[in-house]
């Protein structure tokens, strides 16, 4: 059977425009369904204006640690009307040349929202088109729990639009969002409270890192709060049209908030692509079902990046992307490989990581030692700060091969990604001891730990 396309996808975000792109590039004829602004959630309300605002809150401290450096800033004022129409003006830009990419490659774009009508046809705007293939990457949305008052909450999608920045707020979870809001808000001088449920945040990550970050978002000014979760919430005088937040927490203890953000997660964006029709099935999250060869339970249709259950990260979804070309034009199979992925999160203090946590390697019995350290930045020996920084490196000791690295501090991202090198390609504890440092930094530690940075483990 002729179709109009051979490939059609849906979505034009992270993995999506690689993915058509590519394509394209290589001989398909290709068309590209998106409702929103091309680029996705990273381009347009994620990653990238998220970053923007990290680094006009690290300003914040950043003023006040100038003074031991001899800087005196006498009347400095915050504007968030400037950030936040800069941060737009320069999302715009993003969005313009992710338009020109796809029309280069000769990506028919399609502005709309696309749903099955079976497992070779689309629907867009009432218009049906055919393709030989489909591939659905359609990535996530904001989850906000139900609760009365749920209506009178945030979800990081408002953040980057605020009309205006509360005195005090709400950050509610325990995940990257929320630690990295409650970092840009606390940088722009709101009085910020981060409440999360369970005993500590960032769940997954390695405990001394939690910990660790825990009392450095503390110091930093956030006000932390563990074990605490928000039973409903009331507008305090509904006839205002600002009127802030009453917020009664679970240990009946109530408080007033100008905005409260919730970052509980995101759940996978089906549910108006009458996935049924084509025959696609979901597992218990939402998420689409897929292979390792990223097929879904109908034979012409694929998916990838946020919509399927693995690591949620713009780079995984392009990689994916990458990995789906490769199948199909020079029939590799894909067998994705989810270890010793690098990530960042970007709290302030960041937090760089890749490979296992010292969780994890027990759980797996491995026979590992752990080197750590934690140290004042030479920085702050002038600033007045009193941040510190913690790192941490696992060893597995059969091969000596560095089998996790775990870093807390300023520009943590940034070392993390050339430790993800060494260890996707296996480097030992004596490669690292091996190579010289560069001096004087923080990444240096990691290549001159000791015996003496051994950590007792029981
Ligand atoms: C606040 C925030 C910060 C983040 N920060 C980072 C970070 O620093 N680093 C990082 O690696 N990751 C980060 N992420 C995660 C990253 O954004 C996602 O992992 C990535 O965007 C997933 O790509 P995707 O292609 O699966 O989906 P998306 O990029 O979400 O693209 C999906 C696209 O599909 C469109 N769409 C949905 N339904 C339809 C339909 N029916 N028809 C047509 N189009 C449709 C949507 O409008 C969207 O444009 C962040 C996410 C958030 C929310
Ligand atoms: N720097 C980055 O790379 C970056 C930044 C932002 C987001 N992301 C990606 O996006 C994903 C989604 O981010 P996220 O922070 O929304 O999700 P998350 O899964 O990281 O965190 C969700 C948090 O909400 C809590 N939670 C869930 N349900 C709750 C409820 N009913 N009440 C109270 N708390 C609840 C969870 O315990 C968890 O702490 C991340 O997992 C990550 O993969 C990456």
């Amino acid at each position: 059977m002729a179709y109009q396309y051979d490939l059609f996808v849906i979505g034009a975000g992270s993995g999506g425009v690689r993915a058509s792109r590519v394509a394209a590039s290589k001989g398909f004829k290709v068309a590209v369904a998106e409702g929103s602004a091309l680029g996705g959630t990273c381009v347009n309300i994620g990653c990238v204006p998220k970053k923007l605002f990290v680094y006009g809150s690290e300003y914040g401290h950043g003023f006040d640690e100038a003074a031991g450096f001899g800087w005196q800033h006498e009347g400095v004022s915050f504007d968030w009307s400037v950030l936040r129409d800069n941060k737009t003006k320069e999302i715009e830009r993003l969005n313009g040349i992710y338009g020109n990419l796809l029309n280069n490659a000769g990506v028919e774009l399609i502005s709309g929202f696309a749903s099955f009508v079976d497992a070779h046809t689309v629907e867009v705007n009432g218009q049906t088109y055919t393709a030989e293939r489909i591939l659905i990457a359609v990535g996530a949305k904001p989850f906000i729990p139900d609760f009365e008052g749920n209506d009178l909450v945030v979800s990081s999608n408002e953040m980057f639009y605020l009309e205006s920045l509360p005195s005090k707020a709400l950050v509610v979870g325990g995940g990257y969002i929320a630690v990295e809001f409650a970092g840009i808000l606390n940088g722009l001088g709101v009085d910020t409270t981060l409440a999360y449920r369970g005993d500590q945040l960032l769940r997954g990550f390695d405990q001394d890192v939690r910990d660790f970050a825990s009392v450095e978002y503390e110091k930093s000014g956030i006000d932390v709060r563990l074990n605490t979760d928000v039973a409903s919430i009331e507008l305090v005088d509904p006839q205002q049209p600002n009127a802030s937040r009453l917020v009664h927490f679970k240990d009946g203890h109530s408080e007033a908030f100008g905005l409260i953000l919730y970052a509980t997660g995101r759940v996978p964006n089906v549910s108006t692509l009458a996935l049924e029709k084509a025959g696609v099935e979901t597992v218990k999250n939402g998420a689409v079902k897929v292979d390792r060869n990223f097929t879904t339970t109908a034979d012409s249709v694929f998916a990838l990046g946020d919509v399927t259950d693995n690591i949620q990260l713009t780079p995984v979804a392009i990689k994916e992307a990458m990995a789906l070309i490769d199948y199909w034009f020079e029939a590799k199979p894909v067998n994705f490989d989810y270890d010793n992925i690098p990530t960042a999160v970007f709290s302030q203090p960041a937090i760089g990581t890749v490979g296992l946590s010292e969780q994890e390697a027990e759980t797996r019995g491995i026979d590992f030692r752990v080197y750590q350290t934690d140290f004042r930045p030479m920085k702050h020996t002038l600033s007045g700060g009193t941040s510190r920084s913690l790192m941490k490196l696992l060893v597995n000791n059969q091969n000596d091969k560095v089998i996790g690295a775990h870093m807390v501090g300023d520009y943590s991202g940034e070392i993390i990604q050339g430790l993800g090198i060494a260890i996707k390609a296996g480097a030992t504890k004596a490669d690292f001891d091996a190579t010289v440092g560069v001096h004087p930094t923080s990444a240096e530690e990691f290549v001159t730990f000791s015996e003496g940075s051994l950590k007792k483990r029981d």
